[in-house]
């Protein structure tokens, strides 16, 4: 995406190993002085072109994990590794590349380690302390450990500036935030699901709101006077229990047991074999640990994982390799003649075999063709299990609400049958099966959402239609394709009267769909993200190119601003966040 950025800077991580004379240069900075430089980061993480690609470790074998790659722009370990350089100080991060010493850990694999916390790591929940050895600083990354704490841990990865270690022993607590009664979880500090159960839910509200300030401080090139004092973080109203959808996965047999079963040498599977581990990946590792009960799972998920787990290993001898098993939580369907044929109540898959258990008047749907339905506030969804659907339903009235609200400044007049004044048309770009078109949808003549999932657009017109009776005055029509084609389609909209909601995926928006959007200049524009830092990077694109756009004879001098920022908790427990931007053109 950086390198179809309009602004990209030339150099990039081909460039840099085409150019082998070329310094490796280190040009990050936190508050970046020109918007949008960050963008092209890669660069600046690509090893020297002439280090060599793996390292030896203590016992002179060569640590094949340690590759010099650039991370992709804007993933989890490429914002971990800013955070770093942002920790070690720019200047001495680069005076370690000019001696090509940015890759080479001043420790040996699997040293232990005392250390002092530094901060939490916005972008994946766990510690950054400094770790000095000689004259040489370095960061330790390490899971489950709080600011201020002195904990011990041993380095298992080294990658770029940092190493990665497991927490062997907190040596010192921060008894103001750490309180392990409040654990529910069997699995907390050896599963990767959860960052947070030892903290109480107003400090986890605390750092999201944090996440969200940091990353639009060092990610969206936004002059700090034009970002809004970033509101509380709105907390989910279940902070257990809430989970809609969980997605274990196992490993498959070893081949040599493989091999034995097709020879009819291996005795048959009862019980469930050591090597064979059903779940999710272990903190800070790739291998599967078993999971037998998941509390931020909804109840009926967590009667049908044993049942999910059972069937696994009793047909374990037919997998070649692993998978990923997917469990939904989902309302009865009701036969199809009692509302109608449309393609989400196809019954198909309320068949008995994908229904994995049944509690208080929900079930588990465990097959990805199966259809999955449920309540958000008024109205009924109904979507493909597997395609994509918001997996906290308890928040789903809030984050709507919220967005109608700021939408509708004055909404708290409104009521459901009469409108409040403002937009009249509403365009939903990503609008997956149509949670905010028909959500909102009462409050609009006309409506209009697009998306690139077929599949998900056929659950959205029939989602119109299962909930027709709620919204006897509004229009509503669905288009799937790319976001940026909606812009043609609702080019006759009322611009003053229009509102646009944007729901893309972690990766953000792009540029095709930023250009079209400020030429389309909807007066207000909300954001929901699920990537706060992509979020943070395309709303600081908005807004350059809506000033740039405002001194043309189209854009009649009116830009957008930043009107308001906050998160919203979807995922209690975990370090993610949602982030919701309120975009004014004025
Ligand atoms: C975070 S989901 C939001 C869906 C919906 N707004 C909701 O809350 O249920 C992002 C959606 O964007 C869709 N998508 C991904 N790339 C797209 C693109 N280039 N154009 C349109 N939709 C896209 C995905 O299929 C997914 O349904």
């Amino acid at each position: 995406m950086a390198s179809t950025h309009p602004r990209s800077r030339s150099s990039s991580p081909a460039t840099a190993s085409a150019h082998p004379e070329k310094k490796p240069r280190l040009d990050i900075s936190p508050e970046p002085a020109e918007p949008l430089e960050v963008q092209d980061a890669p660069a600046d993480y690509q090893a020297p072109p002439s280090a060599p690609t793996s390292k030896k470790n203590a016992k002179g074998k060569k640590n094949k994990r340690l590759q010099r790659r650039a991370p992709e722009p804007f993933s989890s370990d490429d914002i971990l590794t800013r955070e770093v350089i942002a920790l070690l100080g720019q200047d001495y991060v680069q005076s370690l590349i000019d001696q090509k010493l940015d890759w080479d850990a001043p420790f040996e694999q699997f040293a232990h380690l005392d250390l002092t916390v530094a901060c939490i790591s916005p972008s994946t929940g766990e510690s950054l302390s400094i770790a000095q050895s000689g004259d040489r600083k370095w960061v330790i990354v390490t899971p489950l450990s709080l600011p201020g704490e002195r904990i011990r841990a041993r380095v298992y990865r080294h990658a770029h500036l940092h190493s990665h270690a497991d927490l062997l022993e907190v040596l010192e607590s921060n008894s103001e935030w750490r309180d392990m009664s409040r654990v529910q979880c069997q699995y907390f500090g050896k599963c990767a699901g959860c960052q947070y159960q030892m903290l109480s839910y107003e400090k986890q509200l605390e750092l999201k709101r944090d996440t969200v300030i940091q990353a639009y401080k060092n990610y969206s090139g936004i002059s700090p006077d034009l970002v809004p004092t970033i509101g509380p973080t709105i907390a989910s109203p279940l902070q257990y229990g809430y989970r809609t959808k969980l997605t274990p996965h196992f490993q498959g047999p070893p081949h040599s047991l493989q091999k034995a079963w097709k020879r009819g040498e291996a005795p048959a599977i009862e019980d469930k074999p050591d090597w064979l581990k059903i779940g999710f990946h272990a903190v800070g590792t790739r291998n599967v640990m078993d999971i037998e009960e998941c509390p931020i799972a909804t109840p009926v998920i967590n009667k049908a994982l044993p049942v999910v787990r059972d069937t696994v290993i009793k047909n374990i001898t037919k997998y070649k390799r692993g998978a990923t098993l997917l469990l939904r939580d989902s309302l009865p369907l009701p036969p199809p003649e009692a509302e109608g044929d449309g393609p989400a109540a196809d019954p198909s898959p309320s068949s008995s075999s994908s229904i994995a258990a049944e509690h208080d008047g929900h079930i588990c749907v465990t097959d990805q063709k199966g259809t999955v339905r449920e309540r958000v506030g008024d109205m009924l969804f109904q979507y493909t299990a597997g395609t994509f659907f918001q997996n906290n339903n308890s928040a789903l009235v809030p984050l709507t609400s919220y967005v109608r609200d700021a939408i509708f400044p004055s909404s708290s007049t409104s009521t459901p049958t009469a409108p409040a004044p403002g937009p009249t048309h509403l365009v939903d770009a990503y609008c997956g099966s149509g949670l905010f078109s028909i959500m909102l949808a009462p409050a609009f003549s006309t409506v209009a959402g697009i998306e690139l999932s077929a599949e998900s657009i056929r659950a959205a017109e029939h989602n119109a239609s299962l909930n027709a009776s709620s919204l006897p005055t509004s229009s509503i029509s669905f288009m799937s394709g790319d976001a940026a084609n909606i812009f043609a389609t609702v080019h006759d909209f009322p611009r003053a009267q229009t509102a646009l909601i944007i729901d893309p995926p972690r990766k953000g928006t792009d540029a095709r769909f930023i250009e079209q959007m400020v030429a389309f200049g909807a007066s207000t524009v909300v954001y929901v993200s699920c990537n706060v830092h992509t979020q943070a990077r395309d709303v600081g694109m908005i807004l350059a190119q809506s000033a740039a756009h405002a001194q043309t004879e189209a854009g009649a001098g009116k830009r957008y601003v930043l009107e308001s920022l906050c998160g919203l908790d979807l995922f209690p427990q975990t370090a993610h966040v949602e982030a919701i931007a309120v975009l004014r053109l004025v």
